[in-house]
Order: C-alpha cells, then sequence, then structure tokens
C-alpha cells in the first residue's frame, strides 16, 4: 500500500467517526454556513496580487516535521501582508499536523479565499469544509473515481464552495476533469513516491482546457520558476515547504515576493 492509498483508508475510518461526532444537522448551524463564500479564481486574476497561494503545513510524510508550533494567526496575517492572493490550510491531522480550528483560525483573521487542504471522500467533509470557514475545496484525481470526483464537486458547488481539481499526469487531468472544475492543479510532486519535478508543470500546461484557471502546486523554492510557469499560462502557485521551514514563514514569503516583483518589473521593462 502507498502512502496516499493509506492516508485515504484512514479518512474513510475518521469520518465515520466524525459523522457519529458531530451530525451534519450540527455542522449546518455553524456561522459560516450562511456566509457566502470569497472566490479563489477571482482573486489569483487580480494584478494587484502575486498569485501565490500560501500553505501553513506543520509536517508532512515526505519531510516529517516542518514547523509543529507555528502560529496560524501571525502567519496567515503575514502570508496576506506579504502579497499572497489565497491561503491554504492543511486540516488533516495525521500525517500533516493540522486541525479545522487552523483554518477557523486563518478564518477569523482574514479576508480572503482559504483552501482547505485535505483528503476528501464523502460529502460530509464538504460540508464540514463550509462550516469551519473555507471557500474553496482539494478534490485529488488520484484518490477518487472520475464520476465519484464529479458527484463531490457537483455537491460542492451547491454550498457555494469552488472545487480545486488535482492532477499528476495527462491520464488523470483527461479521465477527471468535467464541466464542475474551473480550477485545475497540476501536482509536481508524486503523492506515491514524494519525487518533486516542475516539469510537470510545464508539460501539462497545454493541456488544461482554455478558460480553466491554472495552478502549479509544490516544490517550488525560486521566484524566477514563477515567472515561468506565468508565461505558460499559470494563474496559481501553491507554496507550502519553502516557506514554512523558514521559523517565521511570513517573512520568508514576503522576501520571496518582493524577488518576484523584482522580476516581473524587470521582465516589463525589457517588453
Ligand atoms: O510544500 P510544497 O512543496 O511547496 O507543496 C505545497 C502543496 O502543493 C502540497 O502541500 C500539496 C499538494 N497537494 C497536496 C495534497 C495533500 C497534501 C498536501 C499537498
Amino acid at each position: 500500500m502507498n502512502i496516499l492509498d493509506e492516508i485515504i483508508a484512514q479518512k474513510y475510518k475518521e469520518v465515520a467517526e466524525r459523522k457519529d461526532l458531530y451530525p451534519v444537522k450540527l455542522l449546518e448551524k455553524s456561522l459560516y454556513y450562511e456566509t457566502p463564500c470569497v472566490s479563489l479564481e477571482r482573486y489569483l486574476l487580480r494584478p494587484d496580487k502575486s498569485g501565490i497561494i500560501a500553505e501553513i503545513k506543520r509536517k508532512s510524510p515526505s519531510k516529517g516535521d516542518i514547523n509543529p508550533y507555528v502560529s496560524v494567526e501571525r502567519t496567515s496575517i503575514g502570508y496576506m501582508q506579504a502579497g499572497a492572493s489565497a491561503l491554504s490550510i492543511l486540516t488533516d491531522t495525521n500525517y500533516f499536523g493540522g486541525k479545522n480550528e487552523d483554518l477557523t483560525t486563518a478564518r477569523k483573521f482574514n479576508y480572503c479565499p482559504i483552501l482547505r487542504k485535505d483528503f476528501m471522500v464523502d460529502e460530509y467533509q464538504i460540508v464540514e469544509a463550509k462550516s469551519i470557514g473555507a471557500d474553496a475545496i482539494l478534490l485529488i484525481a488520484a484518490a477518487l473515481e472520475p464520476a465519484r470526483l464529479k458527484e463531490l464537486a457537483a455537491f460542492a458547488r451547491t454550498l457555494g464552495l469552488e472545487v480545486l481539481l488535482e492532477v499528476h499526469s495527462l491520464e488523470e487531468l483527461q479521465q477527471s476533469m468535467n464541466d464542475e472544475v474551473t480550477v485545475v492543479g497540476v501536482n509536481n510532486r508524486n503523492l506515491k513516491t514524494f519525487k518533486t519535478d516542475v516539469g510537470l508543470s510545464f508539460e501539462l500546461a497545454k493541456h488544461i482546457p482554455a478558460g480553466v484557471t491554472k495552478i502549479s502546486e509544490s516544490g517550488l523554492s525560486q521566484p524566477q520558476t514563477l515567472v515561468d510557469l506565468q508565461e505558460a499560462g499559470y494563474n496559481g502557485f501553491l507554496i507550502g515547504e519553502s516557506f514554512m521551514t523558514n521559523s517565521r514563514p511570513e517573512r520568508a514569503a514576503a522576501a520571496f515576493v518582493k524577488e518576484l516583483r523584482a522580476l516581473q518589473g524587470k521582465k516589463e521593462t525589457v517588453a
């Protein structure tokens, strides 16, 4: 069993337990259930923002502890002040050290799109995402049958949540793309082997249908790579580790965005 299969098997168990503890009826009473979502797509296309979706990730199966005691409040505010377009909050506890309260904390302090980063296998988790204050959810092609993925995407949209479809190959893209999905993320990291290769984003760019918002995910550590990806048609860049390995991730993000803007400025002068 590879790590993705292991995580997914664990998720089914977790969802069954949570359904008993916190029934849907209870989740629907959340204050956030009534709040309209902030559009990830719209923020990624805003010219005053960097396109970066800055992630809060305490640990990961590939790296172990990254920043276990990070302050979600300080980091999320700092990320947005640094010029991020959106936040990505890992809520999986067992493998990534996150929790639902992390997302709600980020929600309390920021008006911006927030992606709930987790392994979604059931409608219950989508209701939960809405109830904790998320604006968008992730659906991983490698973890779901295409027909099931489409069902979950359609359900998310009934709650006003946007869906980020994550793919790691041309085959996954072709099989799992559907009309409920308006944002596609190419994960440069293979979730089965943890190998990261940004080349995959460049390869798949031309295969993502026109009009779909494109995000490159994982292994991004150089501002120049973002400039190149932008040229290849990407609107968004999901960055975790290269910020989170710093004891003050928001400072790493600010330095990164500053360098990115300098490179973009240089490009405009040349053009
Ligand atoms: O930390 P990185 O290499 O910058 O990657 C961030 C993000 O893309 C990665 O955490 C991620 C992408 N898809 C996922 C699915 C589940 C958990 C985590 C992820």
